[in-house]
């Protein structure tokens, strides 16, 4: 299981600044769609003055051993965080978590060119994203290895973000 959390910097959002919290199994193809999405070369690194500090204790408990990598790409610039097995804890239980309180949540339902790859209903079921009331939520087909579908989730969540604040 690993976790990826990223501040992203962009002209895809009008220049505000969002923060993402990307969620997956190991092996989902995380780090194939970063680079599916072409943001460069990916280059570890340690952060400075992110989380914020109440994120900080929110996942201190869950951060040993975590990798940081930053990856960018002309005014993008990803913080990407895989913190281990706390990612299915925040997926069962804290979708309601104040944390999380306004963001919308992507799904990117990967590896749709392997035969038996999950359809909507089976991943809507399993994620219990019908359980998600209060705020935006979307599943887009993916596959990293074709490039199929990345920018369309991109798109929506550009979309969804700018209609919260709007
Ligand atoms: N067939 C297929 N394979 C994929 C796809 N996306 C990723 N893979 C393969 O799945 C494997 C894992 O991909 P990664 O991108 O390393 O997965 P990850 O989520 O970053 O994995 P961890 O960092 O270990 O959690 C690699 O062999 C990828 O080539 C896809 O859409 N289709
Ligand atoms: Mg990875």
């Amino acid at each position: 299981m690993g976790i990826v959390f990223t501040r992203l910097f962009s002209s895809v959002f009008g220049n505000r600044e969002a923060r993402i919290l990307v969620l997956g199994l190991d092996n989902a193809g995380k780090t194939t769609i970063l680079y599916r999405l072409q943001m460069g070369e990916v280059v570890s690194t340690i952060p400075s003055g992110f989380p914020a500090p109440d994120s900080l204790i929110f996942f201190l408990p869950f951060a040993i051993g975590f990798n940081v990598e930053t990856v960018q790409y002309n005014n993008i610039k990803f913080q990407v965080w895989d913190l281990g097995a706390f990612a299915y804890w925040l997926l069962a239980f804290n979708w309601q978590e104040d944390e999380l309180k306004g963001a919308v949540v992507l799904v990117y339902a990967n590896k749709q060119d392997l035969p038996g790859a999950l359809d909507d209903a089976a991943i809507t079921e399993s994620l219990e994203l019908h359980k998600i009331k209060s705020r935006q939520w979307a599943i887009f087909k993916t596959s990293a290895i074709k490039g199929e579908g990345l920018f369309e989730g991109l798109d929506w969540l550009s979309n969804a973000l700018k209609s919260k604040s709007s």
